[in-house]
């Protein structure tokens, strides 16, 4: 094999693509990952210090997932000697009789996920920083909680290397040539492999314009806001204070949500589940700030102990599918070309997972999934080969 001859490649090294490397290294194969931006970087989906790790789900397949994904994202924290999770629990709030709640409450019963329900007493006893409005019912998911995200991307993409795998940051991809081997040009070299994996986030369609493929994904900015806490500490995870997710909020069509203050002193992460279309390569040319509009209004209603104007905003972005769950399939007319995409703003906690997976399919394994909610066909009006 010469120095650019690959048993797979992958594109794109956010958490999708450095977990399906380092799923790849582990089973022996060797492995190329490429990226279009020097390590690490701020410019796609998978940076920024934290994330919320969760159970609790609308879908009994994404709980399901959610159960091996813990126990790899701790074989993780063994191999790379970091901690890469912290517990905090989730609050699940929203209207009691309305469908999202009564989804999360179902899945999370179904699934014997470990709960805790907060009658009207017990919430402004155990949760007093929030005000709860009649009617909405509070359901916490005790497994749920913080990771770690910079560490966690930087320890994959650590442990792949130490395994023998090759990283080739700044090197962005122009060209790919679909065959029994397939050819993947970049701006600077050409390597070859048995299979190729495509984990470019919002560049997803850019890429598979190379294929003759193009997939529903719609890129949104989102604008990360952190909110000064009045009294420093009050919705500190040292206050036993949990994230959060907030369904059916009056006058809101998405969610809301906020992790404990942690990774800024003071300062609470309170975000609005959407944003507005992105072109990824003009992120920053995207200024339209009703969504951070929506979350001071919610702020200053809910969250008494919070300063309802942003201390800090930065910039992520999302990949959305029209129905909001992942792309985890072969390309339609490529079945060497393995797409994982459109993770719609709630991929990161399955890293691990998607690695395992989209690993298995480019070494033409069984999936260990049902992976058919994550399947090309769903979309059969938009999506299309032309090759
Ligand atoms: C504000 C925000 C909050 C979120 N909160 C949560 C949460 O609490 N819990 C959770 O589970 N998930 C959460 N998510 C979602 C999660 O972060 C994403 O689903 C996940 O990061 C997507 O990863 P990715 O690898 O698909 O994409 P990316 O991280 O964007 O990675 C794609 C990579 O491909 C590279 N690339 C693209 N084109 C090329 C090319 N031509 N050549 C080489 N490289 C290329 C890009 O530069 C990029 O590094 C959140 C996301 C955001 C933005
Ligand atoms: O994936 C998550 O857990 C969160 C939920 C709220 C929106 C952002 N992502």
């Amino acid at each position: 094999m010469s120095a650019r001859d690959f048993d797979c490649i992958v594109i794109g090294a956010g958490v999708q693509g450095s977990f399906t490397a380092y799923h790849l290294a582990k089973h022996g194969k060797r492995a190329l990952l490429l990226e279009q931006f020097v390590l690490p970087h701020s410019r796609g989906s998978s940076h920024g210090q934290t994330r919320i790790i969760r159970k609790a789900y609308e879908q009994d397949f994404y709980t399901q997932m959610m159960e091996e994904c813990y126990h790899l994202w701790s074989q993780l924290e063994k191999e790379a000697g970091v901690k890469l999770y912290r517990q905090t629990g989730l609050l699940l709030m929203g209207p009691e009789k309305g469908r999202d709640f009564q989804l999360f409450k179902n899945t999370m019963h179904r699934n014997k996920i470990p709960t805790v329900t907060l009658e009207h007493a017990e919430f402004s006893q155990h949760i007093p920083q929030v005000n709860r409005y009649p009617g909405d019912g509070a359901i916490v998911d005790t497994t749920a909680g913080v990771l770690y995200a910079d560490r966690a991307l930087k320890a994959a993409q650590d442990v792949f290397r130490s395994l023998g795998g090759v990283i080739k940051d700044g090197e962005k991809v122009t060209d790919i040539k679909p065959g029994p081997l397939v050819t993947v040009t970049t701006v600077s070299s050409v390597y070859r492999a048995k299979s190729l994996v495509i984990t470019a986030g919002p560049w997803a369609n850019t890429l598979l314009s190379h294929t003759g493929l193009q997939l529903p994904l719609q890129a949104v900015k989102i604008n990360v806001c952190y909110w000064r806490e009045r009294t420093p500490g009050t919705y500190s995870v040292e206050n036993r204070f949990p994230c959060f997710i907030h369904v059916e909020v009056d006058g809101v069509e998405h969610h809301i949500y906020g992790l404990p203050s942690n990774e800024y002193p003071g300062l609470m992460k309170v975000c609005y589940h959407m944003g507005s279309e992105t072109d990824p390569d003009e992120r920053d040319r995207q200024t339209d700030r009703s969504d951070i509009e929506i979350v001071s209004r919610y702020i200053a209603a809910r969250f008494p102990g919070l300063v309802p104007v942003p201390a800090v905003v930065e910039s992520c972005m999302y990949t959305v599918t029209p129905d909001h769950h992942f792309v985890l399939d072969r390309h339609p007319s490529h079945s060497n070309i393995v797409i994982g995409a459109g993770f719609s703003g709630h991929g990161f906690k399955f890293g691990p997972i998607v690695g395992k997976v989209l690993g298995e399919l480019a070494l033409g394994q069984v999936s260990s999934y049902d992976l058919s909610p994550f399947r090309i066909r769903r979309f059969p009006s938009h999506s299309k080969s032309a090759l």
